[in-house]
């Protein structure tokens, strides 16, 4: 089973993806946004190809190059990188969960399919699966964002069982604003070791009250890292 080197908490950074003006990634900045989240805003831990990044609108070599920048760049600096890796295509998902590992990256987290949608639970974590499978000591964390990929499937229903299926699960990046879902995903697995990271910043101060473990966010930084300092 994948075990983080140390469970992802406290603050991540979703990153942006730097882009020239003629529309190339610019890959120079990338070393310099580590030094700035690690020397200005104390953000050991990043969130790459992510919404903020932008993953889905750029091409499987852009987010292989991508994570790649980041692994390198971030080697003795970031604590942890994970790459998103979701995609419609099972084979593209599967793809890029093999080559983070391929990488060195931390972990992979992965939105549901959100043309042809999975109708319930089961399909979806069919899917899940198949591309957690491709990277299997690599921790895996689901990403529920229902009001982007349509798919309203309840988090807290999707974690029932969900290491039996998928043995490298380590948690959940929650982006809704459901606070009773995610307080029930809290509740319902206090025995088991699963990082709970909120992705709305509007409600990270309610979230954290019900048990997020951490944040993944585009616009905090500083002022809230010395909640997770001692
Ligand atoms: C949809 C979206 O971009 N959500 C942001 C939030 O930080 C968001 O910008 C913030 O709550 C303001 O609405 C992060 O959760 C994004 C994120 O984690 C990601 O880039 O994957």
């Amino acid at each position: 089973m994948a075990s983080p080197k140390k469970k992802l908490q406290g603050l991540v950074a979703a990153t942006i993806t730097p882009m020239t003006e003629h529309g190339e990634i610019n890959f120079s900045v990338i070393g310099r946004y580590v030094d700035y989240l690690v020397e200005e805003q104390g953000v050991k831990n990043v969130f790459v190809n992510g919404t903020t990044g932008e993953g889905l609108s750029l091409s499987i070599s852009e987010r292989c190059q991508v994570a790649e920048e980041w692994v390198t760049k971030g080697r003795n600096k970031l604590d942890q990188i994970v790459i998103h890796v979701g995609a419609l295509s099972l084979k593209e998902s599967q793809e890029l969960a093999q080559h983070a590992a391929e990488i060195g990256a931390d972990g992979i987290a992965v939105i549901a399919p959100f043309f042809l949608k999975p109708w319930n639970k089961d399909v979806l974590i069919n899917f899940l699966k198949e591309v957690a499978a491709a990277a299997p000591a690599l921790p895996f964390y689901y990403y529920h964002i229902p009001a982007l990929t349509g798919v309203k499937i309840r988090a807290e229903e999707l974690l029932d069982g969900i290491q039996d299926k998928i043995p490298s699960f380590q948690g959940l990046k929650f982006s809704d604003t459901d606070l009773l879902d995610f307080g029930q995903c809290v509740d319902q697995n206090r025995q088991r070791q699963f990082a709970f990271l909120f992705g709305v910043d509007e409600q990270l101060l309610s979230a954290l009250v019900m048990g997020a473990t951490g944040a993944v966010g585009s616009f905090v930084f500083r002022d809230l890292s010395t909640l997770w300092s001692n």
